[in-house]
């Protein structure tokens, strides 16, 4: 094959530009969360896979915790149940919970998991039962209105929240050269199954991990102010105040939670970015730029 002088002064930059950033991140863990909202055609799907695949080829350890938030939603649809959610996450009753697990542990791992192979990786799909992965706990969700004295506690059902993490199975799959692709579930002390919020078993995988990065894929630009500009470099602060004034809100909640959370414990940054962007992933590793809301720890 041969290239012009135009493309290989266009892939001399590119290189020159990414070599920093490989040299850096070489025998480092990135963990990337792929949302569902973000998979959402072939040819997206096939950039995430060979941008993971790449990241692998050349030193990076990926690891993928996928979600599928919409894929649920419209099984359940099909079998005539509505989807229910408070403050990001689903209700989920014993019904729902076994269509939550057929879904992400069957459909949507093992679509991620073919997709990077025929890319050339070499995937193992999980979800936190295998080896003991995520230990889960029934998740509580308080809230306290203007006319409430008490907090509500809202039960929603099989929701967990993550205990524990144990990462020896991912540790032996990084260590053989597999990528580890992480379906949200967790199982509790009682051997019951909880749904997890995909965000925040992204987040705290990378805490535990000490990962360089922790990647969020979604269907923004990044987080947005009202007028729809995407923000960065945003610390404690900025997010609770956006919070407040119902800036953030519904499925973007977990994820600055999860993304402030994961940095204050020691992983070097979060990122929030839009899985829509072909390349969204190299874009962040490799550029100046970066791409979308970069989440700080504490201080300016
Ligand atoms: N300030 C904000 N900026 C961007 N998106 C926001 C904001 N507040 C709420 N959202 C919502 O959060 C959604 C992303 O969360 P979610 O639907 O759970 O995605 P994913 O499947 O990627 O986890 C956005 O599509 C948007 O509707
Ligand atoms: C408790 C809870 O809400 N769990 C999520 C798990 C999947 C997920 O997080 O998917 P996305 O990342 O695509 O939103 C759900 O049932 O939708």
């Amino acid at each position: 094959m041969t290239i012009d002088q135009q493309s290989a002064t266009r892939i001399a930059r590119v290189l020159a530009e990414a070599l920093p950033y490989i040299r850096r991140f070489r025998g480092r863990t990135v963990v990337i969360k792929y949302g569902g909202n973000a998979m959402v055609d072939a040819r997206l799907k096939s950039g995430f896979a060979r941008d993971v695949v790449l990241m692998k080829l050349v030193g990076i350890h990926p690891v993928v915790v996928h979600g599928g938030g919409p894929q649920i939603g419209r099984l359940l649809e099909r079998i005539g149940k509505e989807s229910r959610f408070v403050d990001g996450m689903r209700v989920t009753d014993a019904e729902t919970m076994d269509v939550v697990e057929m879904v992400l542990g069957g459909l949507v791992n093992k679509e991620i998991v073919q997709l990077i192979a025929s890319h050339g990786g070499r995937a193992v799909g999980l979800t936190g039962k295998d080896g003991g992965l995520i230990r889960a706990r029934k998740l509580h969700i308080r809230r306290k209105g203007p006319e409430l004295e008490q907090p509500e506690i809202i039960d929603l059902g099989h929701v967990g929240e993550v205990e524990a993490v144990d990462t020896g199975v991912v540790d032996m799959l990084v260590a053989g050269d597999f990528i580890p692709v992480i379906a949200p579930i967790g199982v509790g002390e009682d051997g019951r199954s909880y749904n997890i919020n995909a965000d925040l078993v992204a987040g705290r995988v990378a805490e535990v991990l000490q990962a360089e990065k922790l990647i969020l894929l979604t269907n923004t630009a990044g987080v947005l102010d009202r007028e729809g500009r995407v923000l960065t470099g945003l610390g404690p602060e900025e997010v609770d105040a956006l919070i407040a004034d119902g800036t953030i809100h519904g499925g973007m909640l977990p994820k600055v939670r999860c993304a402030l959370e994961a940095v204050r414990a020691g992983v070097r940054a979060a990122h929030i970015i839009d899985g829509r962007v072909e390349h969204a992933v190299l874009l962040e590793l490799f550029t100046d730029e970066g791409v979308g809301t970069l989440i700080r720890g504490e201080g300016p």
